[in-house]
């Protein structure tokens, strides 16, 4: 990797209910582009994430950031019981904007989710998906550095999955460094120049997607995906 990475985890371990979840967790992600981090249920992926946002302290190794605006996108959105317009605004206020540039930036990010019509509805009433988007939109409103996505399209209908995929597609051409988890391969095939198995709290393989997907080098690796890939559909289609 030639610049410096946008996130360094090196020798990450971490032990929760008196049970090891990160195990000498080694992991760097590279600024701009996607990084997918793949690997079955219970693998350390969500705490993974977590421990990059600094909500879990690690018992030992280093978690190094790049400097600048995070946002992280739960598996369930963090709402808060306001209208939409108010819960992007909330993730603009740290920024210091003028309240014009607010403004505008508010109505671009729910234009870009189709949510124009919705700006001054609860959110917390809005259905899974559209509450999915609305995290979505504020992430984009925030210009991150560094953007934490945990099954960002988990409980999307495919025409919001596919607008969410060219909004991930189109922060990472911009700058952002973006770290994925996602058991959708087909969207970690499309989206991610990295990727990254994990499998009992260790980075067990890493490589470009491709290579990871096709052509695993460990049974960990293979023994996921020949669960979860359609194997016949997908490789005819590359
Ligand atoms: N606060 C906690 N206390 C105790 N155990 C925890 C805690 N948080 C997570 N765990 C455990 O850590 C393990 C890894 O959880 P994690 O949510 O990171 O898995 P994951 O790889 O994201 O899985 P999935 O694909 O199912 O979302 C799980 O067995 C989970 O029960």
């Amino acid at each position: 990797m030639s610049a410096a990475p946008a996130i360094h985890l090196d020798g990450v371990s971490l032990t929760l209910g008196g049970r090891p979840i990160l195990d000498r967790l080694s992991l760097d992600v590279a600024a701009p582009g996607v990084t997918a981090l793949i690997g079955p249920n219970g693998a350390g992926k969500s705490v993974t994430l977590r421990v990059i946002d600094g909500l879990l302290r690690p018992d030992s190794g280093t978690v190094r950031l790049v400097p600048g605006r995070r946002a992280f996108v739960f598996q369930r959105p963090a709402l808060v019981r306001a209208s939409a317009a108010a819960n992007v605004d909330l993730g603009l206020l740290p920024l210091n904007l003028s309240r014009r540039e607010r403004a505008e930036r508010i109505a671009a990010a729910l234009a870009r989710v189709g949510l124009s019509e919705r700006a001054e509805d609860a959110a917390t009433r809005f259905s899974g998906g559209e509450q999915q988007r609305l995290v979505l939109a504020r992430a984009w409103a925030m210009r991150p550095e560094l953007l934490l996505l945990d099954e960002p399209t988990a409980s999307l209908d495919p025409t919001a999955t596919e607008t969410i995929e060219s909004l991930i597609a189109e922060m990472a051409q911009a700058g952002t460094a973006v770290l994925l988890v996602s058991h959708n391969l087909g969207q970690v095939a499309r989206l991610a120049d990295e990727t990254i198995v994990l499998a009992g709290g260790r980075a067990v393989e890493r490589g470009p997607t491709r290579s990871v997907l096709f052509s695993p080098r460990t049974n960990e690796a293979r023994a996921y995906l020949t669960g979860e890939l359609p194997w016949t559909s997908f490789a005819a289609a590359s």
